[in-house]
């Protein structure tokens, strides 16, 4: 049966999958508290849509960081596409730039990001990609992957703060997963020194990671940087004060601290505590249309979306992201005109009111 939604995508991806890759995506850590926040939390807010306002047909484009996005819906960064489908990161790049949007492929990707890049160039003129990275404390090592990031065209650096150690994913651990399958490499890690070449292992996430860092990358770099995963108003504040461009409002789909807030209940503070005076993004639990409406009116310019991405991929590689993104547009233009709105800058902040239980 044909998927006509993103959770029964998921479905058919359960179907597909190893059931160790399956848990290694869909789980998260410790009791799986936050993640399974990231998505009721949406169920606690109604929309409460306005009449009779003779509005136009939804144009979705919106600019961020100076890239066009033909819809408010972005490609969040996960690891070990190939798990998901042989054709990987290079399927994902090829629909995210076929659908106008942004990918923002992850530094621990399982095709190289120069791949990923001339892959997205096949299918538009223009692409746009973002690269997430974890800095390492081997500094040599970050500046060169940043310098790759760069001579491959990625437009933003999406840095990571929300890893000063590996989240406890208990799936896993009952599942003994701890490396790539014998064939996989993480194919931007070769460089990395101090292990097996492509090695997910030598990947440290260190909590010695400061400010600092993100000053001397400002230096190193002329991309506009992007926070992901800071959640804490005063951090969101202390980055706009260090000249971050952007804030990727995160919780990592609830896979490092677990109990942390529903990234869509954290959003209203932190939009609260930057004024506006940098764009926010916000991932976790978006699942539909109107996850993604709802979000721009509590603050965020922009959604994106993990998960999704990895079931339409897992179900049917480059067809099946394509499916899931598509879907995604369309729900969203159906719920904005059913909103009363004309494109995702007319979404304000009282269309949305919390109620008190789940519909
Ligand atoms: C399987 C998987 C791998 C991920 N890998 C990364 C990663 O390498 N870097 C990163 O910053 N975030 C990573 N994330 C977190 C996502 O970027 C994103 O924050 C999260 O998936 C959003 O929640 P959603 O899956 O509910 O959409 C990963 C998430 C998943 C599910
Ligand atoms: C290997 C992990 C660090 C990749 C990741 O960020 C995740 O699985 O959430």
């Amino acid at each position: 049966m044909d998927p006509v939604n993103v959770r029964e995508f998921e479905a058919l991806a359960r179907e597909r999958l190893d059931p160790v890759h399956y848990d290694y995506f869909a789980g998260a850590a410790q009791d799986e508290i936050t993640v399974r926040a990231n998505e009721s939390a949406f169920v606690r807010l109604a929309l409460v849509p306005r009449v009779l306002r003779g509005a136009a047909a939804p144009a979705l484009d919106v600019t961020l960081l100076g890239a066009d996005a033909s819809m408010p819906i972005v490609l969040s960064p996960t690891a070990f596409h190939r798990l998901a489908h042989p054709d990987a990161e290079r399927a994902t790049a090829r629909a995210a730039a076929a659908a106008g949007t942004i990918m923002i492929a992850a530094m621990l990707s399982t095709v190289a990001i120069e791949d990923i890049a001339a892959e997205a160039g096949k299918v538009a003129a223009d692409p746009t990609l973002w690269f997430q990275l974890y800095v390492q404390p081997d500094l040599g090592f970050t500046e060169a992957i940043v310098r790759r990031a760069e001579a491959a065209g990625c437009r933003a650096l999406v840095v990571t703060v929300d890893s000063p150690a590996l989240g406890r994913h208990e799936r896993n651990d009952r599942n003994a997963f701890h490396d790539l399958p014998a064939g996989m490499r993480c194919e931007n890690l070769r460089e990395l020194r101090g292990g097996e070449p492509g090695s997910v292992r030598q990947v440290v996430l260190s909590p010695e990671i400061s400010w600092r860092h993100l000053d001397r990358l400002r230096e190193i770099t002329p991309l506009p940087i992007v926070l992901k995963g800071a959640l804490h108003p005063l951090d969101a504040r202390l980055a706009v004060e260090r000249g971050i461009d952007a804030l990727l409002v995160s919780n990592h789909g609830g896979r490092q601290l677990d109990t942390m807030p529903a990234t869509i209940d954290q959003l209203p503070f932190v939009a609260e505590a930057v004024e506006g005076r940098v764009p926010l993004l916000l991932d976790g639990g978006v699942r539909r249309g109107t996850d993604v409406v709802k979000a721009l009116a509590l603050g965020a310019r922009a959604v994106a979306v993990g998960r999704p991405v990895l079931w339409g991929l897992a179900a049917d590689g480059e067809a099946g992201v394509t499916r899931v993104l598509e879907m995604l547009r369309a729900e969203t233009a159906h719920t904005l005109t059913l909103c009363g709105c004309d494109g995702p800058s007319a979404v304000t902040r009282d269309l949305v009111r919390e109620v008190r239980c789940c519909h």
